[in-house]
């Protein structure tokens, strides 16, 4: 099936690497990054697979993640290509799927002191956008208003909401923002196919343990952030368990470069299974259990900010996802806002199915269903007494 990657053997393996064919195909009904960590207990922490004519590296543990997103990054700083990005993405226009970050549009300069920030154009740009996030929402919560003014007067005794199976507004709201900030309509339309990555239903699953009540009056604030502790770690521990993307999206090598004393050849295809490591009981206790105070415990040091490799849900390096601050910003603001104004249960008091599909991104298969109910007086909404 698949083989070790060894010292001894490098590059002649590539000839006696199986065909295992295409990865979807790998576990009928299983996702992929199930049956590739299955794969890890048997192979190893790295081993080889082929998919389809290529050659790919499975990489399964932290330690190896850093090798290949730190010191060997500028080596795998290359997407592979595929018909699909050719056909939808302009010929590789959009940049998450360009086979190689180069050129006027990027810069890839290394700064050793901070690391891989200074990535240029669009990053630089979504950075922004991201941290200007709370002045942008601004506008769309004060149209909300109304709309929840509505909904809790129609509904004293609480209601029923099914949320939009895909991405809520407040999101759509944003990713136009941030095109109508890029200025031109070629950036602009870029900007949009940025949609992928950011929905996090499962995040929801969580937030009947929070406790904002006493930090935040009506109205929540990005700056109220730092009060809501137990959010961000509900927030890390979600993102911990059910990664958005958990095989992340996959590199490959512009350059023959050996890693952790290996010899790889260029235009190997690099899959870091984030599902594995966000779960390798070596760094987490009860790895498969949901329990946010760890980050206020013992892993109250560990951010997402690809620093710290045993918690990547954005990934690392140059190819790090340039919306983290934007998707932080947007869960936090989301979620409060939601914790803060309804009370809310599942309609059956039944643990929410978090079973997943496998797309792009990972969604839920099931709908999730909640009971909202206003749990402020009707002033705060807006009602008047
Ligand atoms: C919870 C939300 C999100 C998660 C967990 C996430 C995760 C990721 C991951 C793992 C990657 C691949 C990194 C790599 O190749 O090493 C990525 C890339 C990317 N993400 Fe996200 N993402 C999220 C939200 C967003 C948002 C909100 C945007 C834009 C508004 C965005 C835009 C991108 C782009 C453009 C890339 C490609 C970067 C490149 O190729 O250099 N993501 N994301």
């Amino acid at each position: 099936m698949a083989n070790r990657v060894t010292n001894s053997n490098p590059p002649q393996a590539k000839n006696a690497w199986p065909l295992i064919g295409h990865l979807h195909l790998l576990g009928g009904s299983q996702s992929p990054h199930k049956v590739l960590g299955t794969m890890a207990e048997k192979y190893g922490p790295i081993f080889t697979i082929k998919l389809g004519v290529h050659q790919a590296l499975v990489v399964n543990n932290a330690e190896l993640a850093r090798e290949y997103l730190t010191k060997n990054d500028k080596a795998f700083v290359g997407r592979p290509k595929a018909l699909a990005f050719e056909l939808m993405a302009y010929n590789y226009a959009v940049f998450g799927f360009s086979p190689i970050i180069s050129g006027k549009r990027f810069s890839l300069d290394f700064d050793e002191q901070s690391g891989f920030q200074d990535l240029g154009g669009y990053k630089k740009m979504m950075k922004k956008t991201g941290k200007q996030l709370d002045q942008i929402l601004e506008g769309w919560l004060k149209d909300q208003k109304l709309k929840r003014s509505e909904l809790a007067a129609q509904h004293e005794e609480g209601f029923g909401v099914e949320p939009p199976p895909r991405r809520t507004m407040a999101w759509w709201f944003m990713v136009v923002h941030m095109a109508v900030d890029a200025g031109d309509a070629q950036k602009s339309s870029e900007v949009l196919i940025f949609i992928i990555g950011v929905e996090n239903v499962e995040t929801v699953e969580c937030v009947r343990g929070l406790r904002v009540k006493s930090v935040v009056d009506v109205g929540y604030k990005e700056s109220d952030t730092k009060n809501l502790v137990y959010l961000k770690a509900v927030i890390k521990e979600t993102l911990r368990l059910h990664p958005v993307v958990p095989l992340s999206v996959p590199h490959e090598s512009i350059e023959d470069c050996v890693v952790g004393g290996y010899n790889i050849p260029k235009g190997t295809r690099l899959m870091v299974n984030l599902s594995k490591i966000h779960r390798d009981p070596n760094t987490w206790s009860n790895p498969h259990e949901f329990q946010p105070e760890r980050f206020l415990t013992s892993h109250h040091h560990l951010d997402v900010k690809g620093q710290h490799f045993d918690l990547i849900p954005f990934g690392a390096g140059r190819r790090m996802c340039p919306g983290d601050t934007f998707a932080l910003h947007e869960m936090r603001l989301t979620l409060a806002s939601l914790i803060q104004q309804f009370e809310l249960e599942t309609s059956s008091n039944e643990p929410v199915d978090m079973s997943a599909s496998f797309g792009i991104t990972v969604s839920k298969q099931m709908p999730l269903e909640v009971l909202l109910a206003p749990r402020l007086t009707r002033d705060m909404y807006g009602l008047g007494t």
